[in-house]
């Protein structure tokens, strides 16, 4: 039987995306929006503090296209705190203007399929650091859960581990040409949520989105075992810029 990867499990993490009820917004009175836009720049100030503090890291982006409006990714040390900000935001008078369009539930992943034996990663500050990240507020944002396929010859939980550990170091080497330019961070959602992981991609020039996710098709793992679920791509909404992005 091919052995398990060990998994090294961090942060907990929401993606929340949300469609804007455009019509109702322009329905509601400027009193209401004002209400709405005040109390949601005061819970994202709030979190701004939670990640100075280190406590946890967030990111609000736009999203372009149909699929969504906005999405929040928020990461905290417990699946309590996240419910917590999920409900916060639920309750909260913006959230009168919004419809689920898309969520996914899962933790901050790193895998040890990179790391020498008898070593012990957890130990390693740099390692620790990854799995509770402050997310990049850089530009643009791609985010897509995705599988490993498991069809026929082409089933990657059939593989012995070794072979995986040399296509992921394969697929390492493609990922490193973007140190710099992208920033990805991998959560695991095996028994959370529909699909095995989430990408989360930042970039400052969008364009470099593109770039990797076309590159690592050509990866074997991506090209044989990779499957792939709705992508979400978006611009940096920030804190300050909100009431502009929602005038009416
Ligand atoms: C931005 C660059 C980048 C870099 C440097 C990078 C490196 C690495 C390393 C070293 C490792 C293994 C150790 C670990 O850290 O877990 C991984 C792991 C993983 N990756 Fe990755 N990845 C990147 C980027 C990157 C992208 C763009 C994608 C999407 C693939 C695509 O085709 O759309 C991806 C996927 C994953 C996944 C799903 C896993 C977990 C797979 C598993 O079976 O466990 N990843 N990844």
């Amino acid at each position: 039987m091919p052995e398990a990867v060990e998994t090294m499990d961090g942060w907990y993490c929401l993606h929340d995306l949300r469609k804007i009820d455009w019509t109702k917004w322009k329905k509601a009175s400027e009193q209401e929006r004002k209400e709405a836009v005040d109390e949601l720049q005061k819970m994202l100030r709030e979190w701004e503090e939670v990640s100075e503090a280190r406590d946890g890291s967030h990111a609000f982006y736009s999203i372009m296209g149909q699929k969504a409006d906005i999405i929040l990714m928020i990461l905290r040390p417990t699946m309590k705190e996240l419910e917590e900000i999920e409900l916060r935001f639920n309750k909260s008078k913006f959230a009168e203007f919004t419809t689920p369009s898309y969520s996914y539930v899962s933790v901050v992943e790193l895998s040890k399929y990179m790391s020498k034996e008898n070593d012990n990663p957890e130990d390693n500050p740099g390692v620790r650091a990854r799995l509770k990240p402050k997310l990049p507020q850089w530009d643009h944002i791609c985010f897509y859960p995705m599988d490993k396929r498991r069809e026929g010859n082409d089933n990657w939980y059939m593989l012995p581990m070794d072979e995986r550990r040399q296509l992921m170091y394969e697929h390492s080497l493609t990922g490193r040409k973007y140190a710099g330019e992208i920033k990805q961070i991998i959560t695991g959602s095996m028994g959370f949520d529909d699909w095995e992981w989430s990408v989360t991609l930042f970039a400052k020039d969008v364009l470099q989105l593109k770039k990797i996710v076309y590159e690592m098709r050509f990866d074997v793992v991506s090209a044989r075992y990779g499957e792939f679920g709705p992508f979400y791509v978006g611009n940096i909404l920030k804190t300050d810029e909100i009431p502009a992005y929602l005038a009416v």
